[in-house]
């Protein structure tokens, strides 16, 4: 890599027009102004964030790598946060939609319990059913 200059969130933010366009994605920052023509969502998308963080509507999108690789390609510095910046997204990059993991066996256990008890309320009412009645045709 070449120099990383230090930008901060007010420099970027003076950057917002086509020809001179600084995206910040997850506290780097990206010079965009030679990219923007050629983006395949358009031009109009990344001007509204020109100048912003853009690393939510970056994520959202589900960008490639190849798009990652573009992206690399405009780095021209690191974002310096100063207090009264806007927070940093909170989207992380590829991130994967996790399973819940144990619940289903605990929960399984839990159905498996609540049946069991169920079948043995059935059972020991057919049976009180069953010796009423023959109870009953005895005593007749
Ligand atoms: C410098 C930053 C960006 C780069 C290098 C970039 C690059 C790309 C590339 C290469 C694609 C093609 C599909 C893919 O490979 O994922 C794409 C699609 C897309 N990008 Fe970006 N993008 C950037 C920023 C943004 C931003 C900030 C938005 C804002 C919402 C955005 C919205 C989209 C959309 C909606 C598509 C889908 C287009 C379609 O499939 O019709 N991009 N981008």
């Amino acid at each position: 890599m070449s120099e990383t200059k230090e930008l901060t969130y007010a420099e970027v933010s003076e950057h917002t027009s086509k020809k001179d366009l600084y995206l910040v994605v997850h506290d780097k920052v990206y010079n965009c102004s030679s990219f923007v023509d050629e983006h395949p969502g358009g031009e109009e998308v990344m001007i509204d964030v020109g100048g912003q963080d853009a690393s939510e509507a970056f994520e959202d999108v589900g960008h490639s790598d190849e798009a990652r690789e573009i992206l690399n390609g405009l780095l021209i510095g690191n974002l310096k946060r100063e207090a009264g910046d806007p927070s940093p997204s909170s989207s992380a990059p590829n991130s994967t939609p996790g399973k819940p993991q144990s619940a289903s066996s605990a929960a399984g256990l839990g159905i498996g319990v609540y049946a069991l008890v169920l079948v043995g309320a059935a059972l020991a009412f057919v049976a009180y059913q069953y010796l009423g009645s023959s109870n009953g045709q005895k005593s007749s």
